[in-house]
């Protein structure tokens, strides 16, 4: 699905990854994980085109997508989160997922500002969208109230549905657990692994790893900008080399 190969980035005299290859396969849900500093924030955005690699390609379905921005990526079906939730305060939590599926329709915002009927149904059919995935996230009831309102944790299961209201075929996730409590945390995982469900691939970097060891049936061990490991959380869990990195860190 997701083919990551020989990626190097050097910032100056810093190489932050070093030839750096992995394989997200299709329905799965892979982490990646390392010590700090260890090039997985480097990597992601190397990844989801915010970064360019010094050298090293990404291919998504055997398709050459290094090097493509952003919005293009997730017209081709790759879409991300982010560590800090970014979203529209004071819009509500419903407009706040339909402003990214605007961006999809043949229906702009201030098109469908004229009221034509066509963009009125082509406004409905968005709203019903945007409302399934509230529903997916567990906040549908949520749908009217400012999004500037949500408690932090609710802020995090709108930036997901939004995620997922544009369809990606892959879905990356930045530290979603972080500065969740341990229910939230639960929930996400549960609902991580219903994303999976709905034919939906899944790559995280995250640092709990608790949940990664509990929902990650692949993942990829980064150290010092390198691939440390790879394998089955208990594989992970039982290599030495990784064991090392992280007594190292503490
Ligand atoms: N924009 C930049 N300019 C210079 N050096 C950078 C830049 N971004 C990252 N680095 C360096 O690259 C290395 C990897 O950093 P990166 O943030 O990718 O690690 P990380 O695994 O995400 O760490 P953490 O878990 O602490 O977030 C570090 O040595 C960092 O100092």
């Amino acid at each position: 699905m997701l083919d990551v190969t020989g990626i190097t980035r050097r910032f100056g005299g810093v190489t932050a990854l070093d030839n750096v290859s992995f394989r997200v396969g299709a329905g799965s849900i892979t982490g990646i994980i390392g010590p700090n500093g260890a090039g997985k924030t480097t990597l992601f955005n190397i990844v989801t085109g915010i970064y360019t690699p010094t050298s090293g390609t990404v291919h998504l379905e055997g398709k050459n997508v290094t090097r493509h921005p952003p919005e293009r990526l997730a017209a081709q079906g790759m879409v991300r989160t982010f560590q800090n939730i970014e979203l529209f305060g004071r819009m509500t939590v419903l407009e706040n997922v339909m402003v990214g599926l605007h961006t999809k329709s043949r229906c702009g915002i201030l098109a469908s500002a004229l009221r034509l009927p066509w963009q009125i149904a082509e406004e409905r059919r968005l709203r019903e969208q945007a409302r399934h995935w509230l529903d997916f996230t567990g906040i549908g009831d949520l749908a009217d109230i400012e999004a500037g309102n949500l408690p932090f944790g609710k802020g995090r299961l709108l930036e997901i549905a939004r995620a997922m209201a544009l369809q990606p075929k892959v879905l990356l996730m930045d530290e979603p657990a972080a500065g969740l409590n341990s229910r939230e945390t639960l929930e996400l995982a549960r609902l991580i692994q219903r994303i999976r469900e709905t034919d939906v691939t899944v790559a995280l970097v995250e640092h709990d790893m608790e949940l990664v060891m509990d929902i990650c049936e692949a993942i990829v061990v980064l150290n010092l900008g390198k691939k440390l490991a790879e394998g089955t959380p208990r594989e992970i869990q039982e290599n030495p080399d990784v064991i090392a990195a992280y007594l190292g860190e503490g």
